[in-house]
């Protein structure tokens, strides 16, 4: 039995007279990477914001682990397991690589800033544990320079910053909005790569791509939505045969963004 991980239950969402969701529903299962796709507009990211804190949904609930999280706050949802990355690069250019990525681990540390104000021991402890754990995250996204700015990390190099600031957090699942913008054939093999190590680390991942090579190669599952409504769901080679999914894409190039 899969065991279901967040639910999309019924989710409409308006912004004023637009109906960026409309009944929109879906199960992401613990241990799986799914595909979230439609054309330009469709709602992929307003899906994101919501199951993420940004935005409360109109009607209907999105549920992680069981327990509602529509309508938690982004702080709360972060420690209940849900970590992200964002379609446009958020990291702190001044700051170290491995200052980023501790700057993530910091979501999760039980001592407070009173604590490391007063240099108590279990801050210096964590301190140097969340140092660590930085290292390792680097390494595991492969970013070899934990001490350079990251402006002067490569775009790439950037790009696989955030995720491993986003993994600080321990998520149980790790939400990607177009991780492979802008990269060349070469990074999106390696992100591919990449993509399916967080998978095997025990990591569940959502993942909203342009790149149909990248999405068709890498997911289990996709989900497909078209004018706020889900308009097919299943494997990658179901969904590439559905003939409502090649309408909504015919005459948009798969890789447009
Ligand atoms: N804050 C907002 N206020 C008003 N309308 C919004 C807001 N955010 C999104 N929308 C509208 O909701 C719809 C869905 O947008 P959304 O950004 O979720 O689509 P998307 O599938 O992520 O598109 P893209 O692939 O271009 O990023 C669009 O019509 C968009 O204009």
């Amino acid at each position: 039995m899969r065991e279901a991980l967040l639910e999309v239950d019924n989710v409409t969402l308006r912004f004023g007279g637009v109906v960026a969701l409309n009944q929109v529903d879906f199960t992401l299962y613990k241990g799986e990477i799914l595909g979230l796709i439609g054309p330009n507009g469709a709602g992929k990211t307003t899906c994101f914001n919501a199951m993420t804190g940004v935005y409360r949904p109109t009607e209907g609930e999105i549920r992680f682990g069981g327990q509602r999280i529509s309508g938690k706050r982004r702080y709360q949802i972060t420690k209940m397991g849900i970590a992200r990355t964002f379609q446009n690069i958020r990291l702190f250019p001044e700051m170290s690589a491995l200052e980023n990525v501790m700057v993530g681990a910091d979501a999760h540390h039980r001592t407070g800033a009173l604590s490391a104000m007063l240099r108590l021991p279990r801050h210096w402890k964590e301190e140097r544990s969340g140092r660590d754990r930085a290292h390792d995250l680097l390494r595991f996204v492969g970013i070899s320079r934990p001490g350079e700015q990251a402006r002067n990390l490569s775009y790439g190099e950037q790009r696989r910053l955030e995720i491993a600031r986003a993994l600080a957090t321990n998520p149980q699942l790790l939400c990607l909005d177009e991780p492979a913008a802008g990269f060349n054939p070469a990074e999106k093999d390696a992100l591919n790569q990449l993509i399916r190590k967080v998978r095997d680390s025990g990591v569940t991942v959502l993942l909203i791509e342009h790149d149909m090579r990248l999405v068709m190669g890498v997911t289990d599952r996709i989900v497909v939505l078209e004018f706020g409504k889900k308009i097919a769901e299943g494997t990658p080679a179901e969904v590439r045969e559905n003939p409502a999914v090649i309408a909504a894409y015919l005459g948009v190039p798969t890789d447009a963004s």
